[in-house]
């Protein structure tokens, strides 16, 4: 199978002064399949940026070697950048004065594109991403979805067969991330190869064919959208504004399908089940034992984190 990214023990240390250097990325290796949408998951310093630079050749490895598309990211970077579109999340890299028209036409000029050639791709690419109604207004008076419906825009200006998304829905509202991945969608089916980083669970299984979690500048296990998707979805959570008694937490603990309870004396106490029968015999429970002070939830990112990538969770601590 031909690989449209491969990554072999790649590593990189960061010097810093007065401190010990830190290892961002330790012997990190995956490999992307021509075609497939694959997303990486990890806590706040997990490595994920690190790797997308050295990917987009900005930023060199201390050891190891990526390729993408068969030319290797420190000794062929001329055809790498030609092989990649990067579209990074937040403001970074738009010309916010020229308008959307203006800042692709510019990067189609970087790439080489003759004057009519420039304007017809960044006519294409606009109508593409949904945006040629506000074509020539300045880039400033975008929405943040708008602008980054743009970013997406400039990463396909050279029509590279790899996307590098490095947190591409971030600050956006439901609405506009929802476009967006409708986009990402749309790029998938096209046949790109896509490698994109997020925070959101949910947007990994909704949009990947497999997602890998990054952990202290390692991978540490690819899922299926399937089973992250379960991991999202399944999981309850039962949060008690007080206390529980100790005898109760136990009886809680022994009902099939609970997964987890706090510790006693923590309050609020939480109950996490692995689903909604076993929500309900907790519920059950604990409204006879006269509490009722209760509430359904879902456990958060960081919870399922904490599970998946166990103590540590989503601590920084480096
Ligand atoms: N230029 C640098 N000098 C020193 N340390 C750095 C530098 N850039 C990143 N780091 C450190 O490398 C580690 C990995 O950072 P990186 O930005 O790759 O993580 P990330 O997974 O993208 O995190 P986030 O989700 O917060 O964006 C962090 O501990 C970070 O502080």
């Amino acid at each position: 199978m031909t690989h449209a990214v491969e990554i072999e023990e790649l590593t990189r240390v960061y010097p810093r002064k007065g401190q010990p250097d830190l290892t961002a990325l330790s012997a990190l290796s995956l490999s992307v399949p021509q075609g497939e949408v694959h997303s990486l998951l990890g806590p706040n310093g997990a490595g994920k940026t690190t790797l997308c630079r050295i990917l987009s050749t900005v930023l060199l490895p201390s050891s190891g070697s990526a390729r993408v598309l068969g030319h290797d990211v420190v000794r062929d970077t001329a055809a790498v950048k030609r092989s990649i579109g990067v579209v990074f999340g937040g403001d970074r890299g738009l010309y916010n004065r020229l308008t959307a028209r203006q800042n692709l036409e510019f990067w189609a000029s970087l790439y080489g594109l003759r004057r009519a050639a420039r304007r017809q791709r960044a006519d294409e690419l606009l109508a593409r991403v949904g945006l040629s109604g506000r074509a020539d207004q300045p880039v400033q008076s975008y929405s943040r979805g708008m602008k980054q419906r743009l970013h997406l825009a400039r990463g396909l200006v050279a029509d590279p067969g790899v996307l590098i998304l490095d947190e591409p829905t971030v600050g956006m509202d439901p609405l506009a991330a929802r476009d967006f991945r409708a986009l990402v969608r749309e790029q998938r089916a096209r046949g790109r190869t896509i490698l994109m980083t997020t925070h959101d669970m949910a947007e990994a299984a909704d949009l990947s064919d497999r997602v890998s979690f990054v952990d202290n500048g390692r991978l540490t296990l690819t899922e299926s959208p399937e089973t992250v998707g379960r991991l999202v979805s399944e999981r309850e959570r039962v949060e008690v504004q007080e206390a529980l008694p100790a005898e109760l937490g136990a009886r809680l603990a022994e009902v099939p399908g609970v997964v987890s309870v706090t510790g006693p004396g923590e309050r609020p106490a939480r109950v996490e089940t692995a689903g909604t029968e076993a929500t309900r015999q907790v519920m059950g429970l604990l409204l006879a034992a006269g509490i009722t002070d209760l509430a359904k939830s879902r456990p958060s990112l960081e919870e399922t984190y904490l599970h998946l990538l166990g103590s540590r969770g989503m601590d920084v601590g480096r």
